[in-house]
């Protein structure tokens, strides 16, 4: 057997405790074999971890990964405008290979930040799956549908292309790869599509993954045209079951709380995305409090700027005690515990928890550092003080992805240089 041992960090366990201790990895597998003190000092590698917090690889439950290309393109407008005057026209020139450039750049970003997981919607999604196979990186990955304002025939393929995708490559990538299908919004997907699409996707076991509930635009149409909430108007087109999971949620009321709760369909809270286009806050609280499965995702980078999970989970904690006016809300470890498991709990991946017999997903973080010091509260310091810099090694499925800041399966500088030539390109296409 091949393996592998994280050794002298301390660990953060399912239930919010640190122990020190070692852990073992099975690589062939991909698997935690054993957690505790003095183990095999004959593995096959050892990745250090003295002065580290080892901690389950942190999961990006919303993204658009490919956006890195047009981070800082347009800021400081809201969610419609955006789309339409800035992010839609550029996006409509992307070629497959800037959708390529963009997801590998993304990808980098996200293993040198300690994401393992991540759940995408976008387009050109061959492109994204061999830059995840490429990446050793666990995804859950859709091609976006829209409808409207295309001729029927558009409609539906832009729909068929969602449920091929979502067929053809579910369970690549030795498995780390699985899909959903992704109709973009219940404002931008027409009733017809959305209910077949989330027929479709039931039939073969797919989850449906869709933008709800994100801007009070979104919402009144929907109250004003059907009278009734968005959430209930998902629930009759069958997309609002255990496996789906929506992105938002910010204006939901409590009716819709419980729709949540009751169905189990999972919420992927997207603070900064939110704030930047100020959105509204979500009440992830109240969410909690009724049992709704939350995950946490930074949405795309051109609405947030970066893919770091850390800055999110900082923000999630903010964000949400100011929505509850309440400064006990959304505490330390819920944050922590919402970027882990909460997300692969949303997105229906394995990982979030260090566990034997788990999958080995895990980030180590260096401790040792001015803004970490001293360590009262190593839970509270991974919510409010630590940065995705902070982490020093990445592995997934057992894999070592990054070894002492150094990318290994991905080049870093060549993915950055691409991203620079690719929007100089596009710059003049637009
Ligand atoms: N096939 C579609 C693309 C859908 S992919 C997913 C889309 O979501 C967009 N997006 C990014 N962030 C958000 C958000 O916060 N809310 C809604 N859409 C977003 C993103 O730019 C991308 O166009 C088309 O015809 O353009
Ligand atoms: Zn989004």
């Amino acid at each position: 057997m091949d393996t592998l041992r994280i050794a002298g960090g301390q660990v953060l366990r399912p239930d919010a405790t640190i122990e020190d201790a070692d852990i073992l990895i099975d690589r062939d597998a991909g698997t935690i074999l054993d957690i505790g003190a003095d183990l095999d000092a004959d593995a096959d590698e050892t990745l250090d971890a003295e002065g580290c917090l080892v901690m389950p690889g942190v999961v990006n439950a919303h993204c658009h990964v490919a956006m890195t290309l047009l981070r800082g393109y347009a800021d400081d407008k809201p969610l419609d405008t955006w789309l339409r005057e800035d992010i839609w026209p550029a996006e409509a020139a992307l070629t497959p290979e800037d959708v390529r450039v963009g997801a590998e750049l993304g990808l980098v970003e996200m293993i040198k930040s300690g994401t393992t997981t991540f759940a995408d919607m976008y387009f050109e999604v061959p492109e994204i799956v061999d830059a995840v196979e490429k990446s050793g990186l666990r995804a859950r990955l859709g091609h976006g549908s829209v409808t409207i304002g295309k001729d029927e025939d558009d409609a539906w393929d832009d729909i068929e292309e969602s449920i091929e995708v979502a067929r053809e490559f579910d369970g690549t990538a030795d498995g780390r790869i699985r899909t959903a299908v992704m109709p973009h919004s219940l404002t931008t997907v027409g009733e017809e599509y959305l209910r077949e699409a989330a027929a479709e996707a039931h039939a073969d076991d797919i989850p449906v993954h869709y933008h709800a509930n994100e801007t009070t635009d979104e919402v009144g149409p929907i109250v004003d045209e059907r009278d009734e909430r968005p959430l209930a108007y998902a629930q009759d087109l069958g997309m609002l079951t255990e496996r789906d999971f929506l992105a938002h949620g910010v204006h939901v009321d409590d009716e819709e709380i419980s729709l949540l709760a009751e169905a189990g369909t999972g919420v992927v809270h997207c603070p900064a995305s939110n704030m930047k286009l100020a959105s509204g806050m979500a009440p992830v609280q109240a969410m909690l409090d009724a049992g709704v499965t939350v995950g946490l995702g930074t949405d795309g980078a051109a609405s947030n700027n970066d893919l770091d999970m850390f800055d999110e989970m900082r923000d999630a904690a903010m964000l949400g005690k100011l929505a509850a006016d309440d400064a006990s809300a959304v505490a330390a470890e819920d944050v922590v515990n919402m970027a882990t498991a909460g997300s692969a709990a949303a997105i229906d991946l394995p990982g979030g928890a260090l566990e034997v017999g788990g999958v080995a997903d895990i980030a180590v973080i260096d401790l040792d550092a001015p803004h970490l010091t001293p360590a009262n509260d190593l839970v509270s310091h991974l919510a409010y003080a630590t940065r995705g810099s902070d982490v020093r090694h990445t592995v997934c499925d057992g894999q070592v992805l990054m070894r002492d800041r150094e990318v290994l399966t991905l080049d870093e500088s060549a993915a950055m240089d691409r991203a620079r030539e690719a929007i100089a390109s596009l710059r003049e296409r637009v």
